[in-house]
C-alpha cells in the first residue's frame, strides 16, 4: 500500500496549522527538522512538533537533517512524532538510537544522503521500521529528482526481501506525478512529497492522485 506524506517544508509556515488540515487524507504528514549545520538551511524544531501534534491527527513522519540526533531523536518522539528519522551519516550509534526511538513508542528510521551507500547497513535494517534513501541532496525543497538513486532503491528494496523485513522504504526530494512510478517500480513504498502538493491548487487532490499513480506502478506482489 502506497503512503504519500507531504512535506510541510513547502507549506506556509504562518499558517502551520491549516496547511497540516488541508491534506488531512494523507498518510503521515513530513516534517523536516534542520539545524543549519548538518543542512545549510534552518527550519523548525521541539515545540512546532509539539504545537502540530495538537493541531492535527494525521500522524507526525520527522526528518531530523541535524548534527547530534543522538542526543535529539527521542525528545522528537516524546513530543508525538510517530516516526523518527534520523541521518546515519550524522548519528553515533545507529543502532542504540534506533532502539531509543522504538522505546519512546515511534517507528524508527534511518536516511541516506545521495553519495552515502546502502551496502555498510545491511545488518542494521532488523532493528529500523523505515529506511529513507534521499533522491535529493538535503536542505531544500523543489530539487529535480535524482534519477541516478533508482538502482540504490531497488538494491534496498532486494536487501529487505533477502532478510525477509517487512520494512517500509521511503523516498524524499523531487517526488511528483512524473518520478513518483519509476521509484514505486523500483520498490518504494513511502512517498514524500513537498511541492508537487503544496504548490497544487488543490493539495488533497494531489495527495490522492499521487497515491493512485505509485499504487498503479507498484510491483504486482507488493500490493
Ligand atoms: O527533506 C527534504 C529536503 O531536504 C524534503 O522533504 C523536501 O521538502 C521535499 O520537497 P520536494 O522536493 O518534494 O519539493
Amino acid at each position: 500500500m502506497a503512503q504519500i506524506n507531504p512535506s510541510i517544508l513547502s507549506a506556509d509556515f504562518a499558517r502551520l496549522a491549516e496547511e497540516a488540515q488541508a491534506v488531512a487524507g494523507a498518510d503521515w504528514l513530513h516534517v523536516d527538522v534542520m539545524d543549519n549545520h548538518f543542512v545549510p538551511n534552518l527550519t523548525l524544531g521541539l515545540p512546532v512538533v509539539e504545537s502540530l501534534r495538537k493541531a492535527t491527527d494525521t500522524p507526525l513522519d520527522c526528518h531530523l537533517m541535524i548534527e547530534q540526533p543522538d542526543r535529539w531523536a527521542p525528545a522528537y518522539a516524546e513530543a508525538g512524532a510517530g516516526s523518527v528519522t534520523f541521518h546515519v551519516e550524522a548519528a553515533a550509534a545507529p543502532v542504540r538510537l534506533a532502539r531509543e526511538i522504538r522505546a519512546q513508542g515511534a517507528r524508527a528510521a534511518m536516511a541516506l544522503r545521495p553519495a552515502t551507500p546502502i551496502e555498510p547497513y545491511e545488518d542494521l535494517l532488523p532493528e529500523l521500521d523505515m529506511l529513507l534513501i534521499m533522491t535529493v541532496e538535503p536542505g531544500f525543497g523543489g530539487q529535480a529528482f535524482l534519477d541516478i538513486m533508482l538502482p540504490k532503491i531497488r538494491r534496498a528494496r532486494r536487501m529487505m526481501d533477502r532478510h525477509g523485513l517487512e520494512m517500509w522504504l521511503q523516498v524524499d526530494g523531487g517526488v511528483s506525478a512524473s518520478t513518483i512510478e519509476r521509484c514505486a517500480e523500483a520498490g518504494a513504498d513511502v512517498f514524500v512529497a513537498g511541492s508537487a502538493v503544496y504548490n497544487a491548487d488543490d493539495p488533497a487532490g494531489a495527495v490522492a492522485a499521487l497515491r493512485e499513480q505509485a499504487e498503479r506502478a507498484a510491483p504486482a506482489h507488493r500490493h
